[in-house]
């Protein structure tokens, strides 16, 4: 089988890259003015910064927060959003350590947890529009987290399968439309195809065919397992589908959630981060674990994953951040 490190092996490729070639990269994360917290969720580490009602080209949310009543500054607009990946929550196949690939599987009891534990870690981050694959894990996975989250509105699906569908989940209510967020649903990013070993226990597979040809078959940038996809052609629909689909919500300013898998999510990280093929092979994710990149003048920061509530470490929000997390606290006031 294939090693299995975790998600701080993310940590290592990246900083290995950030270290190295894409000194650029370096000096710009490094630029982002860093504001620490000491944890996540409400009432902790107030930071006195002043809000006021947002705009769309802000991180502050773009649905009119109220003021805080500390006085009528404004803050400064920037054009930085919010993006957060996160892979679903351990399904019912990863804990019986089976290819699961397309088949529609759910989470587990644990799974379930873990979709909570991260919404607790992104409870006061801005979220205007989710992601979801067409899966019913990474579905399940996004609904769990954002019951966690400060802000309160309402994750609906949407659907535009047909006509009579868009129409019958019509919302009559320009009020209640602005406390929902959109779930947009897409089979581009689903997990990797994985042919002929999907429902194959992975240990046994590894012992029939070798270890280092399921390690292949799993990692590979462009081996496709038999008559399933490579991590190069899920990619191709994956990555073609964020840039398309995803980027200009980015662009427009707003603050985005992609709940998928494993393996759509390292093809998407691929590309964000710069990973070469080789580079890319080290990358596993973990289930249930978020991570947060800032879009800013065209280009993804890396910022890691926010700590969960019980943390004691820091976790170095941009001011922006901070302010929308300033403003939550104000509201439960
Ligand atoms: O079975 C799968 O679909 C994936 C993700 O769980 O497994 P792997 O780690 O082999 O890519």
């Amino acid at each position: 089988m294939a090693a299995a490190t975790s998600h701080n092996a993310i940590v290592s490729t990246q900083s290995h890259r950030w270290n190295g070639k894409n000194s650029r990269l370096d000096r710009r994360a490094a630029n982002v003015r860093l504001v620490s917290v000491g944890s996540c969720c409400p009432g902790s580490g107030k930071l006195g910064l002043v809000c006021a009602s947002g705009s769309k080209s802000s991180v502050i949310d773009p649905v009119h927060l109220p003021s805080n009543g500390k006085g009528g500054h404004s803050p400064k607009k920037s054009s930085e959003s919010s993006l957060i990946l996160i892979r679903h929550g351990e399904s019912m196949w990863n804990e019986k350590n089976l290819f699961t690939g397309c088949v529609d599987v759910p989470l587990t009891p644990k799974g379930v947890e873990e979709a909570i534990e991260a919404g607790k870690r992104i409870c006061n981050i801005p979220i205007d529009v989710i992601f979801t694959s067409a899966m019913i894990r990474s579905q399940m996975t996004a609904m769990l987290a954002m019951m966690q989250h400060r802000r309160k509105k309402v994750p609906i699906i949407t659907h535009k399968e047909s006509e009579q569908a868009q129409s019958w989940s019509k919302i009559y209510s320009e009020d209640t439309k602005e406390q929902s967020i959109p779930v947009i649903t897409a089979w581009q990013l689903n997990e990797r195809m994985y042919g002929e070993l999907q429902g194959l226990n992975k240990q046994e597979t590894a012992d029939r065919f070798g270890k280092e040809q399921v390690h292949e078959w799993r990692r590979s940038y462009d081996t496709p397992p038999p008559n399933g996809e490579s991590l190069e052609m899920c990619a191709d629909r994956a990555v073609s589908y964020f840039k398309d689909q995803v980027v200009p919500h980015l662009t427009a300013g707003k603050h985005v959630m992609v709940a998928a898998h494993a393996n759509s999510l390292r093809s998407i990280i691929m590309h964000l981060d710069k990973l070469t093929s080789q580079e890319v092979i080290s990358l596993e994710l973990s289930t249930g674990i978020p991570m947060l990149y800032i879009f800013k003048e065209g280009e993804f920061i890396r910022r890691g994953s926010p700590v969960g509530p019980s943390e004691a470490s820091v976790y170095a929000y941009t001011r922006n951040l901070a302010t929308y997390r300033d403003t939550l606290d104000s509201m439960v006031q």
